[in-house]
């Protein structure tokens, strides 16, 4: 009869085995995201460590075995941790982590072969995981404002994982300088209980966390104009009830601006679809530089345009829409060779200082819009 820890091995050897395929499928299927790969080959790497710890000495001397054991452990937290940072993005560069582990390799070299000491050599390869899997734990964490919900159940698994690591660390170093037969048992119990469900419970989590990032870009396109990149009509009602609520928090003048391209059909006609194409793509860029970036720009169809702006002062909010026109019918857009003379109408809305919904705002904007039309277009109505 095989020891239980064996059986704990063979789970822990097939479990990597399937995460390093779904994460190298989620590589395929997920645009070949590089953070993706980096995961799968992480667990490559745990696949080939519990492989390592189930063959023991069967091809390698024990110190061969187990230098190679903790090569393989340190290789898998590198990776994962890298593939960490490409995600959200830290700057942290791959040669600093990989000097880490390098100086965790060169220390265990050197307790194993020079200067025989079994409590460093078996806890040190430890404490450098522990240290990766605490710089993964913040960089998850810290990789936006407010972190979704399989971001924080990641992140706290990481610690998790870390803390597990940290107890089976430092049970090994109190055994000094020779083995500890007792001490010995006492860190394979921690390895093999804690240790599993920790691993598992991080890679369930890590998993959870790139579906909901899939779920959070569906969700993205579902809500962006495909041409000009700006919020759609759908985005737009999604976002604008909030965004009021917290600019009137703010005791801001909340403004809604409806604006539409003057004469759009004589630009399709004149210059093709391919130039009102164009024209649609290269004003919402110019209107972006010339509101802020908390500005809520949104494309309701056709060359309907929304935009909901805060500002301190009424007379700021008042004078952004006759300052976007003037830039507007100011600023011919280029087209190959021929540059497009363009004005646009709008009608302009305040909020707050009336009790309306969106869509009443709207409407009245709306409605202001059509009297900028019917007075000659190229100008600005407030409701
Ligand atoms: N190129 C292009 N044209 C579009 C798009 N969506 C709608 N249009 C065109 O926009 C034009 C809108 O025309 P109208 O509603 O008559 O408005 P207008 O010509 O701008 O006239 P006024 O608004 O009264 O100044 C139509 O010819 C549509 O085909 C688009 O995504 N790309």
């Amino acid at each position: 009869m095989e020891s239980p820890f064996t059986y704990i091995l063979i789970t822990l050897f097939f479990s990597s085995i399937l995460l390093a395929i779904i994460f190298f499928m989620t590589w395929q299927t997920m645009g070949k995201q590089k953070y993706a790969l980096m995961f799968s080959l992480s667990f490559l790497a745990s696949t080939a460590l519990w492989a390592n710890t189930l063959f023991k000495s069967l091809f390698l001397s024990h110190n061969l075995y187990w230098m190679m054991g903790c090569t393989l452990s340190m290789l898998s937290v590198v990776l994962g941790t890298w593939g960490h940072c490409l995600r959200t993005k830290t700057p942290i560069p791959i040669s600093a982590l990989l000097s880490l582990a390098g100086l965790g390799i060169a220390l265990t070299f050197y307790f194993t072969y020079i200067d025989s000491f079994i409590g460093m050599q078996m806890s040190l390869y430890l404490l450098v995981d522990v240290i990766f899997l605490l710089i993964t734990s913040v960089v998850i964490i810290r990789h936006r404002k407010k972190s979704r919900p399989a971001e924080i159940g990641a992140s706290v698994m990481h610690f998790v994982f870390a803390i597990s690591l940290f107890i089976a660390a430092s049970i090994a170093l109190s055994q000094g300088r020779t083995m500890d037969v007792e001490l010995i048992k006492l860190y394979a119990v921690v390895n093999f209980t804690a240790l599993p469900a920790a691993y598992v419970g991080m890679s369930v989590f890590v998993i959870y966390m790139l579906a909901s990032d899939l779920a959070e870009e569906m969700k993205l396109l579902a809500m962006t104009d495909s041409l000009t990149q700006s919020l759609n009509r759908r985005g737009f009602y999604v976002h604008a009830k909030q965004q009021i609520l917290e600019l009137q928090k703010q005791q801001q003048h909340v403004c809604l601006i409806y604006w539409d391209i003057d004469k759009f059909k004589a630009i399709n006609d004149q210059y093709g679809h391919a130039g009102g194409d164009q024209v649609l793509i290269s004003i919402c860029q110019m209107i972006r530089q010339h509101i802020k970036k908390d500005d809520l720009l949104a494309r309701m169809g056709g060359e309907e345009f929304v935009i909901l702006i805060g500002r301190t002062g009424y007379d700021d909010a008042k004078n952004v829409a006759e300052r976007l026109r003037s830039m507007i019918n100011d600023t011919p857009i280029p087209f190959g060779e021929l540059h497009i003379n363009i004005t646009a109408s709008f009608g302009v809305v305040e909020l707050g200082s009336q009790d309306i919904s969106v869509e009443q705002a709207i409407n009245l904007a709306d409605n202001a819009l059509y009297k900028a039309k019917s007075s000659g277009r190229n100008n600005v109505v407030f409701s």
